[in-house]
């Protein structure tokens, strides 16, 4: 009889792949990006460099991040065919749907699309970064019936892409906070949405249908979509309290908390989501509001006593997002926004050593019967 062969629920701790893009080396306790931990690298660079580094192998000098920075200025605009697009799609859609739809569009204006070199994929993958900040924002705007905002060329590029997003040109600390967020969104090794970008890559499809299959993947509240469903949650009550009693109610009744827990780190805090606690720290102290502080903290302590469950970034991540003024239903597509670096990289690697992804399954249906 041949051995049973492995089957993994959900495929935990099963290596699907080769990278020298990221490890959660959770032996160390580090994230590993190109060598670099991503810690390390948040109290260091901004998110620009980790463009760099994740599309061009190393950590930029000075010379070299004004180059990025130039080459997302420089990026072509968003042909008018797109807004057109957008502007049709019902006012009910989900960001999430309208950035999907975006990405999709975009490939039909790729002259190169066939193009599948490490080169016209990295050139690519800037056009998407240059251009995704104001597809996010002003799909949103659209579909709320207001004006599109243009960016504002002068300002950085997180700070453009705040202000496109909240229409108010940011603080320094709120520019710092919100590029720490996209730098800690980054890249995670191999979370379900770059899973999904992958396996769409290795059939040789381009990257503009791996990047709209992880955008369905990230919406899902088990994965990117918890931040939206975190604040959601923050917002139905009022304070510490209250928050703790709604957190008792809803395990009482066997459901999931959204912000706590991780495939992962399991039984430990995600380290990114410590880094945010300290960037809602500082909002709160700057705002003189603590109120979401406070019922972050009182949350992490009951669900740790109860639970033995620990916050994922997306808990920290949601009242920063609020605290800067940006709409809920623009979490999880920013959290895309940001992604789109690491799962370029992704796919680049993907294309580059190629092998089909075709797993097995265990079959549990019923026996063959003769008819
Ligand atoms: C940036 C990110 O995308 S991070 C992930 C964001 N997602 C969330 O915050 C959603 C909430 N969290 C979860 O649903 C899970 O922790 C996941 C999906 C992140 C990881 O899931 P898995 O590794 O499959 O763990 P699984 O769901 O099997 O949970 C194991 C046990 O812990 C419990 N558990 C895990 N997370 C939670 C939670 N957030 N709330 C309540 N219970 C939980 C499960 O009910 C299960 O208990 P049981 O063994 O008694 O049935
Ligand atoms: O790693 C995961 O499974 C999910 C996650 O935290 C991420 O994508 O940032």
């Amino acid at each position: 009889m041949p051995a049973e062969p492995l089957f993994k629920p959900g495929l935990q701790d099963v290596v699907a792949l080769e990278t020298t893009i990221s490890f959660l080396d959770t032996e160390s306790e580090r994230i590993l990006i190109k060598g670099f931990d991503l810690i390390e690298l948040s109290h260091e660079v901004g998110y620009v460099e980790m463009i760099h580094l994740l599309l061009n192998e190393t950590l930029p000098d000075s010379t070299q991040t004004e180059n990025v920075n130039q080459r997302l200025r420089d990026a072509n605009g968003i042909p008018e065919e797109v807004w057109s697009i957008l502007s049709l799609l019902p006012k009910a859609t989900h960001p999430m749907d309208a950035q999907r739809t975006a990405l999709s569009v975009l490939s039909g204006f790729d002259q190169d699309l066939n193009d599948r070199s490490v080169e016209t994929n990295v050139h690519r993958a800037y056009q998407l970064l240059a251009q995704l900040p104001e597809l996010t924002a002003n799909s949103y705007h659209l579909l709320k019936g207001k004006q599109r905002i243009r960016s504002d060329k002068s300002l950085s590029y997180s700070a453009n892409f705040l202000y496109l997003l909240t229409g108010k040109v940011p603080s320094k600390l709120e520019e710092r906070i919100f590029d720490l967020s996209l730098l800690l969104y980054s890249e995670h090794e191999l979370p379900n949405s770059t899973f999904a970008a992958r396996v769409i890559a290795s059939t040789l499809s381009d990257m503009y249908g791996a990047l709209t299959g992880a955008v369905s993947s990230l919406k899902g509240q088990l994965h990117g979509g918890a931040n939206e469903a975190v604040m959601n949650l923050l917002l139905e009550v009022g304070s510490p309290e209250r928050f703790v009693e709604l957190l008792r109610e809803k395990l009482m009744n066997k459901e999931k908390i959204m912000g706590f827990g991780h495939r992962v780190y399991a039984k430990k805090m995600d380290p990114r989501a410590l880094i945010m606690k300290r960037a809602l720290m500082d909002l709160s102290e700057h705002q003189g509001d603590d109120r979401f502080l406070r019922m972050c903290e009182a949350g992490e302590s009951f669900m740790e006593k109860e639970k033995g469950l620990y916050p994922n970034l997306d808990y920290y991540a949601a009242p920063v997002y609020y605290m800067l003024d940006i709409p809920i239903a623009l979490y999880t597509p920013i959290f895309f926004c940001s992604r789109t670096a690491g799962l370029a990289a992704h796919v680049i690697e993907q294309h580059n050593h190629n092998r089909l992804f075709r797993p097995r399954v265990h079959y549990t249906g019923t026996p063959y019967s003769s008819i």
